[in-house]
């Protein structure tokens, strides 16, 4: 059960900027994918989408093969990219129509949570509006609404602490905690590792398209040698690391 990725080289037209990941993430796990710019984060999010092709290992989710059953696959799996992705003609209502539409949800029983969501963000009285209207972080909150509305058993957040008021960054955190309770899985990739540890407990530190260290904040602060919560250092010793 849960995510596995084994064994996977990918990337851009066969340039294996991934060059052999092995990653699992057990239900009720939330890890932090970790490291510079350029170390390959968004790319193994790209292939956990399957918005690669690897060029070699598999990915799995409670046994279902992307390669094998990529529909199965998919519908367990929602994401929150770091630059929302609204359709202009689609009101915020419409967009959670197609979100129940698309995971093949029950809209009676899903609607009265959709609504906590809006409330809890703040956008319950702009069901009407359209993406024009929302500013940078209210798109990023209709991405959030739409992905906690699903039952997908993995959450894919990328970067989600750079554009959002601290009371959404608060709000998120607390539904990052409920849904580890529930049995989902997360994973979240982010410069900001002090904020990520309100919901993190298990980071892995990619660099260079390899994972160099697996395990929690102060482990990964032991390793690097840095003193109090001085997170620049552990960038400084990554970017060191990755040039011998
Ligand atoms: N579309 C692309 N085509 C070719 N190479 C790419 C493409 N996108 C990214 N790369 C390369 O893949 C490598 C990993 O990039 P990736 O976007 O996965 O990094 P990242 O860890 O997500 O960085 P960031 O923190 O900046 O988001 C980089 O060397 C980058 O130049």
């Amino acid at each position: 059960m849960g995510l596995i990725i084994k064994n996977l080289v990918g990337g851009y037209q066969n340039v294996p900027v991934i060059k052999g990941i092995n990653l699992e993430i057990q239900p009720g796990e939330a890890v932090g994918l970790i490291g510079l710019n350029g170390a390959g984060k968004s790319t193994t999010i790209k292939h956990v989408l399957g918005l690669l092709r690897p060029i070699s290992g598999e990915i799995s989710l409670n046994e279902l093969t992307l390669k094998e059953q990529p529909t199965q696959f998919k519908q367990q799996v929602a994401v929150i990219p770091e630059t929302p992705v609204l359709y202009p003609e689609l009101t915020l209502k419409e967009h959670l129509e197609l979100t129940i539409l698309a995971y093949g949800l029950d809209r009676g029983h899903v609607w009265p949570h959709a609504l906590e969501l809006l409330k809890l963000f703040r956008l319950d009285d702009k069901l009407g509006w359209l993406p024009i209207h929302f500013s940078k972080g209210m798109k990023q909150k209709v991405m959030i609404v739409n992905a906690f509305l699903t039952d997908a058993q993995l959450l894919i957040i990328d970067e989600p602490f750079t554009g959002l008021d601290p009371l959404a960054v608060a709000n998120l955190i607390d539904l990052i905690n409920s849904a580890k309770r529930a049995g989902k899985m997360v994973l979240l990739t982010t410069h900001v590792l002090q904020t990520a540890r309100r919901a993190l407990e298990r980071y892995v530190v990619l660099n260079n398209g390899l994972i160099v260290l697996d395990g929690s904040l102060d482990s990964i602060k032991q390793h690097y040698e840095i003193a109090d919560d001085n997170f620049g250092e552990l960038y400084q010793k990554l970017a060191v690391e990755q040039s011998k």
